[in-house]
């Protein structure tokens, strides 16, 4: 059976994960980028199906109730949703994917698939995540206050990642989570052939 392996990010918002994971997927053809599905409005720049599926709360709903998701969940007054049906059939076929999820829906997608790789980005501190979220100039000064006050929250279930990486240089932050993607895939491969019972998840129909 070919799979792929599952790489999940998360970070508080402002981290700079999307940042880090974009000059990752530059760098790395072999890594695939779920698009999820969110009822958050687009920001200025965002295209529907580049960032994100942008759909509406009924039709979130629906998808939920469908079983649509392989994991979901609010956060910061939105939800946000990763396919299933994409997810796994990308995976069948061999591709690595890597979801920017949150830590609900990381602990979601490890009950599914405990082999999955997750990595935690972290700001250098929170003042500094303040200045970033303010820097990229796409939120209100309430959405930026929400957000810097969930950040701490989040911040407590970094130990539940089997990576974590201090965003402070964004050089050496993403030579570390190429070094993390090149360990897990070679941990993986190992794993695969030795346990070829435990990637159930993906002979699911
Ligand atoms: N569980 C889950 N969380 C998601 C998904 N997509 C995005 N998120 C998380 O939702 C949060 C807010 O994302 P976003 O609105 O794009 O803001 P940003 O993190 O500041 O760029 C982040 O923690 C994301 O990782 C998803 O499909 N599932
Ligand atoms: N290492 C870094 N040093 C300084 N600024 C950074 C760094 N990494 C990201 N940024 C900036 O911080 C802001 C938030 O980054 P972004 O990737 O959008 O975060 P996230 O996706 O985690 O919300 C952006 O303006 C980005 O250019």
């Amino acid at each position: 059976m070919i799979a792929g392996t599952l790489f999940i990010v998360a970070a508080p918002s402002g981290a700079g994960k999307t940042t880090l994971v974009g000059r990752l997927m530059a760098e790395d053809p072999h890594v695939q980028h779920s698009i999820s599905y969110t009822t958050r409005a687009p920001r200025a720049g965002e295209q529907n199906g580049r960032e994100y599926h942008f759909i509406d709360v009924q039709q979130f709903l629906a998808m939920r109730e469908r079983g649509e998701f392989a994991e979901w969940a609010e956060v910061h007054d939105n939800f946000y949703g990763t396919s299933r049906v994409w997810l796994e059939q990308r995976m069948k076929e061999g591709c690595d994917m890597l979801l920017e999820i949150d830590w609900q829906g990381a602990q979601q997608m490890r009950r599914q698939l405990p082999e999955a790789v997750s990595i935690f980005i972290l700001p250098p501190s929170i003042a500094e995540l303040e200045r970033r979220l303010r820097k990229r100039g796409s939120d209100s000064e309430d959405v930026i206050a929400r957000r810097v006050a969930g950040a701490l929250g989040e911040m407590r279930h970094v130990h539940e990642f089997d990576f974590v990486i201090i965003n402070n240089d964004l050089d050496v932050a993403l030579g570390e989570l190429k070094a993390a993607v090149r360990a897990s895939r070679l941990r993986f491969a190992r794993q695969r052939a030795r346990h070829p019972d435990v990637f159930r998840f993906l002979d699911q129909d």
